[in-house]
């Protein structure tokens, strides 16, 4: 387990389902934690269960809250997960969007060099790099405190790969906590603060005896 913090933004105490776990760690404010490990590891059934989307044992507390106490969409409003391929339900990115979210939106459009016009376009004629780095600014929108993602930049080209990194780093430096599954040791190396690797649906911290 990571060092237990004094006051960790994300305390997780054996997490588990039939299917993964128990998992236990802390992250605070501001930082980032990798994931790596081989395809079907469990990687996303944990990033699944921090949020809350399929069904676990065990504790979680935001800012010291226990997520027993919270509603579900409480939770998972703060607790945001952005998996591989995010789902879209209307015709445009745009339309996903709350009036009150349009001025963020617009300044993080050109971090990530997409286009205002985008917002117009029919979601199926963005390209998947496009609907990816569309997806990463439909998480930040809703200003979470947590961040899940699920190899965020698969999808992306260097130059893309680069800015998404830019815009994470600025956002944990704003104090956002991150929990990054990515396939890319730069990338881990880049962000992370604290690097496991899952094995077998078990979490193992980077350099530790298997
Ligand atoms: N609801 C489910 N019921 C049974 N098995 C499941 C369920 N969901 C996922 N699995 C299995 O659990 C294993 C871990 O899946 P998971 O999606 O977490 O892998 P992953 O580490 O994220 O892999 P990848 O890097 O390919 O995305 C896989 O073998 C998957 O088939």
């Amino acid at each position: 387990m990571l060092q237990p913090s004094v006051n960790p933004r994300l305390r997780i105490r054996n997490l588990q389902s039939p299917l993964a776990g128990p998992f236990s760690f802390d992250l605070e404010a501001g930082q980032c934690l990798t994931i790596s490990g081989p395809s079907g590891a469990g990687k996303s059934l944990l990033l699944r269960m921090l949020c809350d989307l399929d069904p676990n044992t065990g504790e979680a507390l935001l800012d010291g809250q226990p997520r027993a106490g919270m509603s579900a969409p409480a939770w998972r409003a703060a607790v945001v997960y952005q998996p591989a391929e995010a789902a879209w339900w209307l015709p445009t990115a745009g339309q996903h969007f709350k009036p009150e979210q349009m001025e963020r939106v617009r300044e993080l459009l050109p971090q990530l060099n997409l286009s205002p016009a985008l917002l117009e376009s029919d979601i199926g004629r963005l390209s998947t790099g496009e609907r990816q780095r569309m997806a990463l600014i439909r998480s930040l929108a809703c200003k979470p405190q947590v961040l899940l993602l699920d190899e965020p930049t698969a999808a992306l080209d260097p130059a893309a790969v680069a800015a998404t990194e830019r815009l994470l780093k600025k956002e944990l430096a704003a104090g956002l906590s991150i929990v990054l599954v990515t396939h890319s040791e730069s990338q881990a190396q880049t962000l992370g603060h604290h690097a496991m690797t899952m094995r077998d649906r078990r979490l193992v911290e980077n350099g530790a005896a298997q």
